[in-house]
């Protein structure tokens, strides 16, 4: 174990509750920070509960609301995780940089591009990038359910190595993270797998049935993505079962079924079987943070001249089943699909 260091941990849900729950295994000081007062409540009177297959594991850690946080807190933030949802990290941010030290830092663990946004509040140079692949569920206030291993990459966003970084990777040994030279290179994958999701998300059945059932959808979806992140020369990256080289233009056909075709297996070895996208809109009934994510992969797509229309029709699909205008229906992919 590393020498023990205190993190805060903003946005303390799915992603955020397991971030703390390691840190905190690890030895290391952590202040959860969520907006959420009964999940506060429950954290401090039972610790953080993690929900694996194996049974419960708590871990002790601080918490409060944002609002109680003033008198907790006895200094400024050094390493701050930034785990909310991209809708809301404009105001977590905002939250944040006044209470950050002139040498602390932002993480931002979070699905989509959020970096820059999150620079605009504090400083470029007070960002850390991070890339998250676990898959994880809060089931009940105070309990997280564990999806075991998965990706967690953490990086410096001009891509040079730095002690903060490493130290950070080595704090969060417990889940696997790694330091990385090219966070951007994760990033823009996950947009690719992550608008294969968020189709799913259209629909009540497993993701990994709903891109076996769609998969030329689903090729077309991740080439739009994969055109614009090409136009920005990202060096794409590959993490668990996910091949972005697969889906890329010129690979054989059978290449891609091949790679699908253990995509699909090892997302059937999760025991989350359907996305966070599908979970805001079916359980949580709260808009999605989709249309975030993508916001800038448009922005480059028009700079670039590259036609997106197949993401642009299924996130406005998106916003209709969110809003209740359209129901959840697998015919929504097979209308996109028929479009091709
Ligand atoms: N869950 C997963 O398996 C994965 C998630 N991700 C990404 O991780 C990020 C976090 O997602 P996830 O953990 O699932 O989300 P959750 O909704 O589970 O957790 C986010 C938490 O942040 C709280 N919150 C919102 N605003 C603030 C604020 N200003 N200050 C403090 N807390 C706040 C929310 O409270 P309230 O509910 O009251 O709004 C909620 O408890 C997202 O970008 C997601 O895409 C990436 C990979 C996998
Ligand atoms: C499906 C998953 C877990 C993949 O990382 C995800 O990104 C989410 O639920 O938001």
């Amino acid at each position: 174990m590393t020498e023990s260091t205190a993190y805060a941990v903003v946005g303390g849900g799915a992603i955020g509750g397991t971030v703390a729950y390691h840190l905190a295994k690890g030895g290391h000081d952590v202040l959860l920070i969520d907006a959420d007062p009964a999940h506060v409540a429950a954290v401090r009177q039972h610790g953080l509960v993690l929900r694996g297959t194996a049974g419960d594991q708590s871990a002790r850690v601080r918490a409060a609301t944002p609002e109680e946080v003033p008198e907790e807190l006895d200094g400024p933030l050094h390493g701050v995780l930034l785990c909310v949802k991209a809708q809301a990290t404009a105001g977590a941010a905002a939250w944040i940089a006044p209470r950050l030290a002139a040498d602390g830092y932002v993480v931002s663990v979070q699905n989509g591009l959020n970096e820059q946004l999150i620079a605009e509040h504090v400083g470029r140079e007070r960002v850390v990038g991070a890339f998250v692949n676990v898959f994880a569920d809060v089931v009940e206030p105070g309990v997280i359910r564990d999806g075991g291993p998965g990706a967690f990459v953490i990086g410096e966003l001009g891509g040079e190595s730095s002690p903060r970084v490493d130290r950070l990777a080595a704090d969060l040994a417990g889940l696997g993270a790694k330091a990385t030279a090219n966070v951007s290179g994760y990033l823009w994958s996950k947009l690719g797998f992550g608008a294969m999701l968020s189709a799913t998300a259209l629909a009540d059945a497993p993701m990994a049935d709903l891109i076996d059932r769609h998969r030329p959808l689903m090729y077309a979806l991740v080439a739009e993505v994969f055109a614009v992140a090409a136009r920005l020369g990202h060096r794409l990256e590959p993490f668990d079962a996910f091949e972005p080289a697969a889906y890329l233009p010129g690979t054989p056909p059978s290449g891609r079924e091949a790679a699908t075709d253990r995509l699909t297996a090892w997302l059937r070895t999760q025991p989350k079987d359907r996305s966070g996208i599908w979970r805001d809109i079916a359980v949580r009934r709260r808009p999605v943070e989709v249309h975030e994510h993508y916001r800038a992969v448009f922005a480059h797509a028009r700079a670039g001249g590259i036609a997106t229309p197949l993401l642009r029709g299924m996130l406005d699909r998106l916003a209709g089943v969110e809003s209740g205008r359209a129901p959840m229906s697998e015919d929504h992919l097979s209308e996109l699909e028929a479009a091709l």
